[in-house]
Formats: structure tokens, C-alpha cells, sequence
């Protein structure tokens, strides 16, 4: 990260020559740095030059208006514009505000208030690019990005979520259907947080016996440090914590609230600190209300719920994963990671993936496999030994046109970079240039 230049800046906006000097003298004087344009069509060339911590701009200006340039910014650019007209219409203030100008400013303006608006615009800019800055570093020092892998707006939230939590020592509860990652997530916030050299105990509370359960948790005098004592000072994991059994739940919530843990057999509290983090695909709440969990234990653990969301609710999700279970395990199986064709897409499109992400990594390593004899496709690695080797010619027609799509697409989104595109798509640069021209597509016309 570069430090940034202490000197906030800004770029005038202002047809009239004797008013942009005056305003630069200004802005000079009270230490800006300082960029001035003619007209607002020159905004987006200057921004290529000058990182502008604020925009000041006349509102009637030839050509391109201040309100146009307004609009013209918002979608792509979060840097405050301050207008300055010298018609002081209401009507004009209003509409600026809503289409999102920072603040309006009527000529003659009080160089004082005019200073102090665009200060306050620039320092707020500032800290929300800090704040982002801030944030994208975290993620990459945490490495979450290339665990929890995804680019939906929901597992890009999860990721905010978890590198939030994972700070504090809060229980939390993630919910969500069986292979969404709830055991990854569990791992994650335990790794990168601030007990990431404690240990981290996981404890499966459908696999334990009844009979043993207690034991197990909670130790035996004359046996070993049961789960908790083993987890002291780190995390507890509780998966599918609703299969707990009722006697255990009451001595687990007593474990929490007290601090201590008292041995199968003892009656001698022995302190523990631990962090909990339970996970189900149980609707908790329809097992609070049939008496099979205790309310207040799940008050206590529900401090903060992730909920993560099926696969077939994030379909673009889909491809980056395969993608990632594919090159994984390419090394693994020693064999390179076969290509993606649109069959391949359309098939994974298709799927309504009740096992979800550890579905995906199912299917992935069966391409693999077949892929050692060189053979197979996504197809039939999802449901083996029902495919048909042909595609009725209405089907084949789609995937032409579905294939067209992707590959127009990765171009566009790599800008032309053909490396990039076909690694994006997961084929070779020849099968990718074989491809555009099977499909008759006009790579040039795409950028
Ligand atoms: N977003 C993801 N990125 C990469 N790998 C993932 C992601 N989500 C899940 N996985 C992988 O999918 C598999 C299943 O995930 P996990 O075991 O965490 O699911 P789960 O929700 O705990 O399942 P269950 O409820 O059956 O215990 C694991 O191999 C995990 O690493």
C-alpha cells in the first residue's frame, strides 16, 4: 500500500476563465492540490491523471452540464461532486441533491463555507477509500479468498461477515444445507483469527453415542480431557449441534455460563475458556419448538447466525468452484484438468445440486478420473452411466448458442486478452481460437 499523499485534491470544473483562476488561487492557497478543466467532458480524461479526492463543478457550462456530468459519474465513480451555479435556482439545488451531489453551492459563493464543504467531501471520500483499502488487505493477508472460493454478492458478504467475526470471540451459529461449507466456514473463522495457534476441537454430535456422549464431552475423571478441556483456550465446533442429546445441552449451557467444566464423576469445576462455533442444516427454531433443543442454549449460541446459501441459489458460483476443485485435484490425480465445454455448463446449469458444494467436488474429482482414460464430461460425472452420447439437434442448438455467449463474454470481461479469456473458460488459447471460428464469432466487433 502506497501512503497517500497528506495534500487532499481537487479537480475544478469551470467554463469561465477568470472564475476557474480565481477558485484555483483559492484552493491553492488553503493547500489543495489543484487540476482545473474547461468543460465536463473533460472530467474523465483528467480523472485518468489526477486521483481526485472531490470534483468542483459550474452547473451551466456549454455543452456538457454540470447535472450531466453528475449523472455521467455516478455509475462508475464514488467521488464526490460539489456544484457551484451562479443561477442559485432551488429547483436545480434539489435535483442535484437527489441525482446524489454531495452539496450545491450558490455563486457568490463565501470562500470560507465553500472550503469547508469540499474538505468534509474529500475527508469522507478519503476514509471510505481507506475503509476499502483497509478491507481488500485483510482478505488477501487472510488467504479467506482462496478457501472460500465464490463471487456472489452472498459469499462475497459471508467473507465480509467471517472476517468480521472472526475477531471476536462471540458464538456463532451457521446454518445451511448439507455441503455449503459449514465445517470450511467453522475452520475459517477459527484460522484466521486471533486464536488461530490454539486448537480447534470439532465434535459431531450425530456420530456420539447416547450412552457415550457425556464422557466424550464433558471427560471422566480417571479417563482423558473430554472435548471442551481439549478445546480450552480455542474453539469448540459443535456440528449438527440439534442431534445433542437434552441432558448434555443442559450441562453445556451450565459449562458456558459458569466458565468451568466439571469431569464425568468429579465434582471439581475445572476452569475453561473456549470459543463456540455450532453448525446445523436443522431448521433450529421448529427443534426449539418441539422440545428437542433447549431454548436458552440456542439463544447462547445463536449470538451471531451465518446462514449459507444452497448452490443452486448461486449458480455463478458454480464454475469458479469447479474450476477450483478441478485444478486442486489435477495435481493430485496428475492429470491435467480437462477442458469446459458448454455441454459441460449447460450440464452443471441443469443441476439442482441437493448436495451442494460437496456434490460439485464429487462430480469434479469423477470427471478427473475419467478424464485419466481420457474421456467423460460433467454429464455424466453427475449422474454416471445415463447420458446419451448424442444430443437431440434442438439441444445441441442451445448449447451452440449458450457457448457463443460464454466465450463472448470471457473476451469482452478480459478484453480481448485470449490468454486470460480461454483460462477464464477453462480451455486451451487453440481449443478457444478453434472455437471462434466453429461458432463464427467476430472476436474484434466484441471489444
Ligand atoms: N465456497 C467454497 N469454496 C471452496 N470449497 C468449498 C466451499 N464450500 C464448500 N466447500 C467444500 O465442499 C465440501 C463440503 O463442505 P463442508 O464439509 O464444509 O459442508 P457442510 O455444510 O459442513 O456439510 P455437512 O452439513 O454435510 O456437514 C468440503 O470439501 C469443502 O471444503
Amino acid at each position: 500500500m502506497t501512503p497517500e499523499d497528506p495534500a487532499l485534491r481537487v479537480l475544478v470544473v469551470e467554463d469561465d476563465k477568470g472564475m476557474r483562476q480565481s477558485l484555483v488561487d483559492l484552493l491553492e492557497a488553503g493547500g489543495w492540490r489543484v487540476m482545473d478543466v474547461p468543460r465536463a467532458e473533460r472530467v474523465a480524461n483528467a480523472l485518468e491523471t489526477f486521483e481526485a479526492d472531490v470534483i468542483l463543478s459550474d452547473v451551466r457550462m456549454p455543452g456538457m452540464s454540470g447535472l450531466d456530468l453528475l449523472r455521467d459519474l455516478t455509475p462508475q465513480s464514488d467521488i464526490p461532486l460539489v456544484l457551484i451555479s451562479a443561477h442559485g435556482d432551488i429547483p436545480m439545488a434539489v435535483e442535484a441533491m437527489q441525482s446524489g451531489a454531495y452539496s450545491f453551492v450558490e455563486k457568490p459563493y463565501e470562500p470560507r463555507r465553500l472550503l469547508s464543504i469540499l474538505r468534509h467531501a474529500a475527508d469522507q471520500n478519503r476514509m471510505r477509500r481507506g475503509n476499502a483499502r483497509l478491507r481488500a488487505r485483510l482478505l488477501e493477508l487472510s488467504g479467506l479468498d482462496r478457501v472460500l472460493i465464490g463471487d456472489t454478492p452472498a459469499v462475497r458478504a459471508l467473507r465480509r461477515d467471517i472476517l468480521g467475526l472472526a475477531e471476536t470471540p462471540a458464538p456463532v451459529l451457521i446454518l445451511g444445507e448439507t455441503g455449503t461449507g459449514k465445517d470450511l466456514v467453522a475452520r475459517a473463522l477459527h484460522d484466521i483469527g486471533p486464536l488461530s495457534d490454539r486448537p480447534f476441537v470439532a465434535v459431531n454430535c450425530a456420530l456420539l453415542s447416547p450412552e457415550g456422549f457425556a464422557a466424550e464431552m464433558f471427560g471422566t475423571t480417571d479417563g482423558p480431557d473430554g472435548r471442551i478441556l481439549q478445546a480450552d483456550g480455542g474453539t469448540l465446533f459443535l456440528d449438527e449441534v440439534c442431534a445433542c442429546p437434552p441432558d448434555v445441552q443442559a450441562r453445556f449451557l451450565r459449562v458456558l455460563e459458569e466458565g468451568a467444566v466439571t469431569p464425568e464423576g468429579g465434582s471439581a469445576p475445572v476452569p475453561v475458556r473456549l470459543r463456540v462455533i455450532s453448525a446445523t442444516n436443522e431448521d433450529v427454531e421448529t427443534a426449539v419448538a418441539e422440545g428437542r433443543f433447549r431454548e436458552d442454549l440456542y439463544y447462547r449460541l445463536n449470538t451471531f447466525a451465518l446462514h449459507l446459501p444452497p448452490l443452486r441459489d448461486r449458480r455463478d458460483d458454480l464454475h469458479p468452484l469447479l474450476m477450483h476443485f478441478l485444478h486442486q485435484m489435477a495435481q493430485v490425480y496428475e492429470v491435467p484438468p480437462p477442458e469446459i465445454t458448454a455441454e459441460d455448463m449447460a450440464a452443471l446449469l441443469a443441476h439442482d445440486w441437493p448436495g451442494n458444494v460437496r456434490e460439485l467436488r464429487s462430480v469434479a474429482e469423477r470427471r478427473l478420473l475419467a478424464a485419466r482414460q481420457g474421456a467423460g464430461s460433467i454429464a455424466e460425472a453427475i449422474t454416471p452411466g445415463q447420458h446419451p452420447t448424442d444430443l437431440p439437434e434442438s439441444l445441441r442448438t442451445a448449447v451452440a448458442a449458450l457457448e457463443r455467449d460464454m466465450i463472448a463474454r470471457a473476451i469482452t470481461a478480459h478484453q480481448g486478452r485470449m490468454d486470460d479469456a480461454a483460462e477464464a473458460l477453462g480451455i486451451g488459447r487453440r481449443t478457444l481460437n478453434e472455437k471462434i471460428v466453429k461458432l463464427g464469432l467476430d472476436k474484434d466487433a466484441l471489444l
